[in-house]
């Protein structure tokens, strides 16, 4: 099939590649003119395991192309994906303009029936939006589709390739064939297509994320409950994980959720929500308590050093939102990172990934080549995100270079026992007790 994508961003670059990569014959469109000169001369401009061996062999072997030029685009596509950005708006909701400004564009240009693909997460109503623009100018017979996508960073090709589930909006018989005929190689491997209206495909979306973010935020407010009572997250969690109706994934409590995504489809369903005349009291809930989630270490850091961080140095292991990412979007050590600063820190910071993207924004932390070289002299250690490489360290090794024995870890990544032993002072999420008082 002729697959154009319009947005190479990291769903489109994700998708156009894997589409390649599934037999089809791909051209992705960006207006971004340096990211396609990149991609042109076969660059990946993000970071992601295992989309360069098939972005090299699809590019190699003629099936993966990009330009500039939307016309060139999709001149011969049977389907054109929108993987557009829809940032949040300044009242939360989405913003469509990227869509909608494509969308005018392509009635001009449509000479034979295409199927146009939303792919990017946008608010129920907006499959009608684009028909609606598209139609103003087209002269031939087109469907629009709402497909959204599920994919996470740093698993994006396992997810697209072998997805729990792909989900298809669309009330149109061609266009559902269309589809059914796009996603039968993976059909074929057992990932199922699940069919429906585009509203509710559109709602779809907002609502699983959202039911992410909620379980997430759950355990952060148990987590933050086991420590006025003295109990330890990590077995709740293992407690309540292996009850097949939980589920053991999306459970682990820490520093709030980022990324590009929870924190504005959240934002953007409870706008949703409050246009339609719903009051939807958990997302509001959830909303409040991450933003109180990012910020919980801070205090106690400020207490360990009696209320005065001017001058102490506070080493950050971790700042992309998550491991195997270099996304740094709504990542939560940065945050902590300018509350540092502001107080008067000094931060050294270490990231595998992300470092090139804070040093942009925040010039004044010190970043350093190794984990260990952040310790070096530091007062404390701060940690942000699970890279596996800050799992197992050499304790010793950190004991000798960090003026104090102590951590706060964002990420529960040290068993309590191990660091008593070693002598560190470990402050984690929801496993110490802190201010435990017995009821009477
Ligand atoms: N990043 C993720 O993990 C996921 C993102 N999504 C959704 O997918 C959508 C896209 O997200 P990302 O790929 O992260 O966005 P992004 O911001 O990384 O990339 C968007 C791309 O679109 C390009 N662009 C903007 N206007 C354009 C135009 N008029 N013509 C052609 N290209 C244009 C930009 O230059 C950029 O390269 C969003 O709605 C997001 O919520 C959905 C699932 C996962
Ligand atoms: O719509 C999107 O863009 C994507 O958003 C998320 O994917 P992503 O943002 O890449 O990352 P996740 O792995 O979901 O993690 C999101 C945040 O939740 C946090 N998290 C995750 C799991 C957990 O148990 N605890 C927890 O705090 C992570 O640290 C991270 O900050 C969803 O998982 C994807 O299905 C979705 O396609």
């Amino acid at each position: 099939m002729k697959i154009a994508v319009v947005g190479t961003g990291y769903v489109g670059l994700v998708t156009g590649t894997c589409f390649a990569e599934t037999g089809n014959q791909v051209i992705c469109v960006d207006i971004d003119q340096n990211k396609v000169a990149r991609l042109q001369k076969g660059e990946i401009p993000i970071y992601e395991p295992g989309l360069d061996v098939l972005f090299d062999r699809n590019i190699e072997e003629g099936r993966l192309k990009f330009t500039t030029d939307l016309a060139e685009g999709v001149k011969d596509a049977e389907v054109i994906f929108l993987a557009l950005p829809t940032p949040p708006g300044e009242d939360g909701s989405a913003d469509l303009k990227y869509i909608l400004g494509v969308a005018n564009d392509l009635g001009t240009l449509l000479d034979h029936y295409v199927v146009i693909i939303d792919k990017s997460t946008v608010p129920v109503g907006t499959a009608e939006k684009v028909r609606a623009a598209i139609a103003k100018n087209a002269i031939v017979e087109f469907d629009v589709v709402s497909n959204p996508e599920f994919l996470r960073e740093g698993v994006a090709v396992e997810d697209f390739m072998k997805p729990d589930r792909v989900v298809v909006g669309t009330t149109s018989e061609l266009a559902k064939k269309v589809m059914e005929s796009l996603y039968a190689p993976l059909v074929r491997q057992g990932n199922p297509v699940i069919f429906m209206d585009e509203r509710s495909a559109e709602m779809t979306k907002y609502a699983a994320n959202s039911f992410l973010a909620l379980k997430i935020t759950f355990m952060n407010e148990i987590a933050n409950l086991c420590e006025k009572v003295g109990a330890n997250v990590d077995d709740i969690r293992r407690g309540i994980g292996t009850d097949s109706r939980i589920g053991k994934r999306f459970l682990f409590a820490g520093i709030g959720y980022g990324g590009s995504c929870f924190p504005k489809d959240v934002q953007a369903l409870a706008k949703t929500s409050s246009d339609y005349g719903y009051d939807f009291r958990t997302l509001k809930s959830v909303m409040a308590v991450n933003d109180d989630q990012k910020k919980k270490l801070l205090p106690i850091v400020s207490e360990y050093f009696e209320g005065d961080l001017a001058g102490k140095t506070i080493a950050v292991w971790g700042l992309a939102f998550k491991p195997y990412t270099d996304d740094i979007r709504e990542a939560p050590a940065l945050e902590n990172i300018k509350a540092l600063l502001a107080a008067g820190a000094k931060v050294t910071a270490y990231d595998p990934e992300a470092m090139d993207n804070v040093k942009k924004i925040l010039p004044e932390v010190a970043f350093c080549h190794t984990a260990y070289a952040a310790l070096d002299d530091a007062d404390a250690l701060m940690i942000f995100t699970e890279w596996p490489q800050f799992r197992t360290p050499d304790f010793e090794k950190m004991g000798n270079l960090l003026k104090e024995k102590v951590i706060f870890d964002g990420r529960n990544l040290y068993e309590l026992s191990q660091m008593a032993d070693l002598g560190f002072t470990y402050y984690s999420v929801g496993r110490e007790p802190q201010n435990v008082k017995e009821l009477a």
